[in-house]
């Protein structure tokens, strides 16, 4: 049960419902409860008639003495969101850093003896989810007071038998513990990753990839199962059969404590690879090729070194936020955008006809990272003459191209948008016709957006993907009147206090639960 709303009085007769049905059904008489609590059959008595004012000390007492947990102190459910659009926003909002760079860092933290004190670490579900898992094999893992810079320690010792496996499966991420992993244990099992629902996403590239690090991965119900034959090797040039970023990630975590060169070919130069670079070069790792299709690593079998890391901006957020203000016909500021990830995007916009100015770049906190402010204008859209398709970095980036399906609907003309590397993320576009879109789905990867849109309030279910559930919150700001968003937790699962944020900014967003 959840306790939220209820008057005290309600609230103490239904737990006390509550313990005489646990209790009942554990077949305990009021007298053996009362022994498990060190208490008298009187007091459980009193408790069962919702006659005894309740510590949170007693609570986990009694959830202890029957095995069930009887209440969770929180929000109830799923959350929902009540927008209510057509509103201008106006001022700064300014970008945070990315999940994708955070959930790598973490993984590549276990390559690390010394200290890894990670900066303006983003706090969404994604990061906790791996949290969870470090925690469970027993890495230390300790945010310092403002909640932002998180300090992990790992022990000599990991224990893979202890792994929360309820939590690895909820994040395809955790398939970046390969890399690592291959350098600890001759052999290990991993839960099976999971991630958003965008249809099959291969993981045969990684076990390419880590093969000439001498890892052979079977695939068992449930878990990958990894063997390591050391291979006597002093260098390997492993090509990459697509330029997936996690693949170039994991390629990365292996080379950087394989003995000798690793150069890697077709990879991936997306920012939250080129974050991962940066953190490897200060353990110490020469990385040559930063930016480029072609990493080489030098490698060193033990990396001992105390580190502090500061995460770089999100271009997807950005887009997010360049989004939400395009929509809403605002004059807007996004500060701290990763520029450099975003030249693509900005370029299709000022075709699209969005008037922007950018201010002077400066560095991101790595030291690497070119930022800047961009101020969008209310403008007049038109729909681009080609397609807009996403490309590995230095193209459009795979996961802003949903966003553009919003923007498209907001300019005049027909816009093709095709999605060729996810199955089943343009299908979740077409929610936006719910809200009065003329989005019609072609065929699996290709959406077709005929604007301009005439914005209508309404109740849609959150499609399970974040990327696109971003984009139904984000034509809701444009649509006048109220619109209900249920089941929105998966935004947070890339998103820190998204609503909160907009609201500084104008929108207006309640959040509410059943
Ligand atoms: C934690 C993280 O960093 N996640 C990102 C990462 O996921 P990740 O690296 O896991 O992406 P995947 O390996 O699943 O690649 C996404 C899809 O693209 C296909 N593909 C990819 C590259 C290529 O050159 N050819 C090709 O066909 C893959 O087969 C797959 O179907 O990269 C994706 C693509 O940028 C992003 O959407 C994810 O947000
Ligand atoms: C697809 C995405 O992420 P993940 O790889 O975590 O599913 C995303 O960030 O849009």
């Amino acid at each position: 049960m959840t306790v939220t709303e209820l008057s005290p009085d309600t609230a103490m007769h239904r737990i006390g419902a509550l313990v005489r049905d646990a209790r009942r059904h554990r077949g305990l008489t009021q007298q053996q409860l009362a022994e498990r609590l060190g208490t008298s059959q009187s007091a459980v008595a009193r408790i069962e008639q919702g006659n005894q004012n309740l510590t949170l000390e007693l609570l986990g007492r009694l959830s202890a003495a029957l095995e069930s947990e009887l209440i969770r102190v929180g929000p109830a459910g799923p959350t929902h969101l009540r927008v209510t659009g057509g509103r201008l926003l106006s001022g700064s909002v300014a970008v945070k850093s990315s999940k994708n760079a955070a959930v790598a860092l973490l993984c590549a933290a276990l390559l690390n003896r010394g200290r890894t004190t990670l900066r303006n670490v983003a706090r969404i579900v994604e990061v906790e989810r791996i949290l969870d898992v470090l925690r469970s094999i027993g890495v230390s893992a300790t945010w310092d007071e403002a909640g932002h810079d998180l300090t992990l320690v790992v022990p000599e010792q990991l224990d893979l038998a202890g792994i929360d496996a309820d939590a690895a499966r909820r994040t395809r991420s955790i398939i970046m513990f390969l890399g690592p992993l291959l350098h600890r244990a001759p052999e290990f099992e991993l839960p099976y990753a999971g991630g958003c629902d965008l249809g099959t996403r291969t993981v045969q590239p990684h076990m390419i990839a880590l093969r000439p690090f001498g890892l052979e991965i079977e695939a068992r119900a449930g878990e990958y199962h990894g063997t390591v034959t050391p291979t006597g090797a002093t260098s390997r040039t492993i090509v990459l059969t697509e330029r997936g970023d996690t693949v170039t990630e994991n390629a990365l975590l292996a080379a950087a404590r394989a003995e000798g060169t690793t150069t890697i070919r077709n990879a991936s130069s997306n920012y939250m690879v080129q974050d991962l670079v940066l953190y490897l070069q200060l353990l110490g790792v020469q990385i040559e090729g930063l930016g480029t299709t072609t990493l080489t690593v030098h490698g060193q079998p033990v990396l001992d070194a105390d580190v502090d890391y500061t995460i770089s901006e999100d271009p997807v957020e950005a887009m997010s936020l360049l989004t939400a203000g395009i929509v809403t016909g605002s004059e807007l500021t996004v500060r701290r955008a990763p520029v450099e990830f975003l030249e693509i995007e900005l370029a299709v916009l000022a075709e699209m006809g969005l008037r922007y100015e950018l201010s002077p770049e400066y560095l991101a906190d790595n030291g690497h990272t070119r930022l800047a402010d961009i101020t969008i204008h209310p403008s007049q859209l038109r729909a681009p003459i080609d397609k807009i398709h996403p490309m590995p970095f230095p193209g459009l980036n795979i996961d802003n191209l949903p966003f553009f399906a919003v923007i498209a609907a907001q300019a005049e003309g027909a816009t093709m948008i095709h999605d060729w590397v996810y199955d089943n993320r343009a299908i979740h576009l077409s929610d936006l016709t719910r809200l009065g879109a003329d989005v019609r789905l072609l065929d699996p990867h290709r959406v077709l957006v005929d604007g301009p849109t005439h914005w209508s309030s309404a109740e849609v279910v959150c499609p399970p993907a974040l990327r696109p559930a971003v984009c139904i919150l984000l034509a809701m700001l444009a649509a006048k009147g109220t619109s209900v968003l249920r089941n929105v937790d998966i935004i947070a699962r890339g998103y820190e206090h998204l609503y909160e944020r907009l609201v500084e900014i104008g929108a207006a967003i309640e959040v509410f639960h059943d």
